[in-house]
């Protein structure tokens, strides 16, 4: 009896060692955001974002600790309208450091949905692992009714913990879905639903912790990129275009101007310029500024049959990224190439 005892307090101690060894390895980094966003009252609208800590946050979900071995720290505390590169090049940095040397299992963002989408992509190209990086938010501030952060929060860990997850990219986790970090967009001010991807649709959706995959993207990313920003201290500088019926020329103009490396016209319909900017685009190009013809249309790409011959002005088509993430891949392709037809490649295949 007394060996029998002793025994089955071996078999439970083995059995929860190797529960315990097979718990994923998840870092949280938190940069700010509604998801750490404090109002006055539960119903309060106006909210300051990213005002709590990263432990305050996994406070609001103990659950997590159920799945996986987690820890977190701090990045900087911002709403992400503020993000920039500096912080971008610190983030991708940081994240090869924790998965490639550190023996981390997967790398958590917590960050404001803003601007969500075009560090994904940042990661995306610049991340070189096949372990998941999921960034993760919330359009409710922590402090609000029904906050989503800490659902989501608790699904991104999941996502970050799951074997399936390897190899997708760059993931974003928001509403109990997964989205590529090509694809995915904020669609809606206001809207827990706010993330889509919509042009390929979400790679998963999640429900009570559990994945369902349903694709994988088709595109190049993190351990298949070939951009490195180890040793940058900067980006090359790369602005944004607006078009509208009777643009005016005056942006593009101060982008030339200021010797800017390269400029995305976020254009109309299949990537179409107000007859004064094309002149002035053209104008650039020949300058050695490179322009990349994107659309403000939310979905579908900018290539087939494009009214604008751009092997003829030598202006690269985004494909279906866009302006906000054309800009990154424009950015990176920079650090590498000044050739117009190479960056057009670039855009094919990331
Ligand atoms: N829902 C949000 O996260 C928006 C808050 C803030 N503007 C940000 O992007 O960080």
């Amino acid at each position: 009896m007394k060996n029998l005892k002793i025994f089955l307090v071996f078999i439970a101690l083995v059995f929860s060692s190797t529960i315990y060894a097979q718990k994923a390895k998840i870092r949280i980094i938190a940069t700010g955001g509604t998801i750490a966003g404090v109002s006055k009252s539960s119903t309060e609208s106006n909210y300051k974002a990213g005002e709590l800590g990263i432990y305050q946050l996994l406070s609001a979900v103990p659950e997590v600790r159920q799945i996986a071995d987690v820890t977190g720290e701090q990045l900087v505390k911002i709403g992400s309208q503020d993000m920039n590169d500096e912080v971008w090049l610190q983030l991708a940095n940081r994240i090869n450091q924790l998965l490639n040397e550190e023996g981390y299992d997967g790398v958590v963002i917590t960050h404001g949905t803003d601007t969500m989408e075009e560090t994904a992509y940042f990661l995306n190209l610049t991340v070189h692992s096949k372990k998941p990086v999921v960034l993760v938010g919330a359009m409710r501030p922590a402090t609000g009714m029904s906050a989503d952060g800490p659902l989501n929060l608790y699904d991104a860990v999941a996502v970050a913990a799951n074997k399936d997850s390897h190899g997708r990219g760059v993931l974003v986790v928001m509403n109990e879905l997964v989205l590529d970090a090509k694809d995915v967009t904020k669609t809606s001010t206001l809207g827990v639903e706010t993330f889509k991807s919509l042009n390929y649709g979400p790679l998963a959706y999640i429900h009570n912790g559990k994945v369902f995959y349903n694709r994988a993207p088709q595109n190049k990313h993190t351990y298949q990129s070939e951009f490195d920003v180890a040793n940058l201290k900067e980006l090359p500088k790369v602005g944004i275009v607006y078009s509208y019926s009777n643009a005016s020329e005056l942006p593009m103009k101060a982008f030339i101007d200021a010797n800017f490396d390269g400029i995305v016209h976020a254009g109309v319909g299949n990537g179409n310029f107000y007859h004064k900017n094309f002149d002035l685009a053209e104008k650039a190009q020949n300058q050695g500024i490179q322009i990349v013809r994107s659309s403000r249309v939310p979905s579908g790409a900018t290539t087939l049959d494009a009214e604008i011959d751009d092997a003829k002005y030598h202006f690269v088509a985004s494909n279906t990224l866009n302006p906000q993430k054309a800009r990154v891949l424009l950015m990176l392709a920079l650090t590498k190439t000044n050739d117009w037809e190479k960056i057009q490649q670039y855009f094919n295949e990331y």
